[in-house]
């Protein structure tokens, strides 16, 4: 966006400007994609009965308190998932909503324990994501990224383990992650397993400051090694960490409607999304579970810059440009749809000159 071209965009053509910006998603779980409509029709098609009666009654359910009472029922839905072609149909479903949100670029991650220790083996989930990724590339012109997380209420034996069952499919994964309960589950838990990954040419996320204090953003950038910290929203309460994330840029893939779902922000108009922008730190907007939290990207984006009215159109250029920037895609394709979303801009600042 040049700045000396550009005229302000109003506020009235927010909405219809996010809609038609190209966006990379870099903070979705797969798992957290799975609509309560295709739940039931899963645990019809594997013989399972679900805990309610019908799709309105599990919906109902989506009441959290917190991250943990939000975990219980996102590991016992991922339940009904059992085959290859479960996993493909989930993730297709996901792709597909991608595309109609513009995205051009979804890294996405998924819980190899959730599935292995209920006996469902890793070949059938990589088998069912690969199949979707490999046919959202093709019919759907998504650029797909796979990240396996590590559940940090689950031992470092475990992970460990997890990662060697992983390594058969080491040329199709980005990096590794780590997720689930934060409190009490402190990064330091894992230094092994992600000295090993790193040794292993994986690049290395990590849930940070989501509910857990600044410390743990501190341990997942210097014991784990982290490239982006996943959620991060707690940094503002140590002034020397955002100092460091600031000045190395490290991006923050934050997630307004989970914040507000899980009860991390009361609600919306006072999310820290402004404070993060003004403290000059490399942040984007993300779904984290969508089905469960009400709302994928385009929701995410357009609902903040509804509560939040000290955004303008310059903060929705910063935080897309920042997505695509904080993605692990090579600087070509970065490079390419940073010159599609600055013709969008382009566009629209053309329209509202006249
Ligand atoms: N928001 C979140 N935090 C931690 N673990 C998760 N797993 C799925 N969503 C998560
Ligand atoms: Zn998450």
């Amino acid at each position: 966006m040049q700045a000396d071209t550009y005229r302000p965009i109003p506020r009235a053509q927010l909405s219809a400007l996010l809609a038609a910006a190209p966006k990379a998603e870099l903070h979705l779980h797969i798992e957290g994609t799975l609509e309560p409509e295709l739940m039931f029709a899963l645990a019809r098609r594997n013989s399972i009965t679900l805990p309610y009666p019908d799709v309105e009654a599990l919906r109902r359910a989506y009441d959290f308190s917190d991250l943990q009472s939000f975990l219980d029922l996102y590991y016992a839905g991922a339940g009904v998932l059992q085959t290859a072609q479960d996993f493909e149909d989930m993730a297709y479903a996901y792709f597909e909503r991608a595309a109609a949100d513009r995205i051009r670029r979804a890294e996405i991650f998924f819980d190899p324990q959730t599935h292995t220790h209920r006996g469902i083996a890793l070949a059938t989930v990589m088998a069912g994501l690969e199949a979707a990724i490999a046919r959202a590339e093709r019919e759907l012109g998504l650029s797909i990224a796979l990240i396996p997380c590590f559940l940090r209420h689950l031992s470092e034996e475990d992970a460990l383990q997890t990662l060697d069952a992983l390594l058969p499919y080491r040329e199709r994964l980005l990096g590794v992650g780590l997720d689930s309960g934060e409190r009490g589950n402190p990064p330091e838990k894992f230094a092994r397993v992600f000295e090993r990954a790193r040794a292993l040419g994986l690049r290395i996320v990590a849930h940070a400051g989501e509910e857990g204090p600044p410390a743990y953003i501190w341990g997942a950038l210097q014991t784990l090694g982290a490239e982006r910290i996943d959620h991060g929203v707690r940094c503002l309460e140590d002034p020397a960490l955002v100092e460091e994330l600031r000045r190395r840029q490290v991006p923050l893939t934050v997630c307004p409607l989970s914040n507000l779902r899980l009860c991390v922000v009361p609600d919306l108009a006072q999310h820290p999304l402004p404070a993060l922008l003004d403290a000059g730190l490399k942040v984007m907007l993300n779904s984290d579970d969508p089905a469960y939290f009400g709302g994928y990207l385009g929701a995410n984006l357009d609902q903040c810059f509804e509560a939040l009215p000290q955004l303008d159109a310059r903060h929705a250029y910063t935080l897309l440009r920042n997505s695509f920037e904080a993605s692990f895609a090579s600087p070509e394709q970065q490079a390419g749809w940073i010159a599609e979303l600055d013709a969008v801009f382009a566009s629209f600042s053309a329209d509202a000159a006249r």
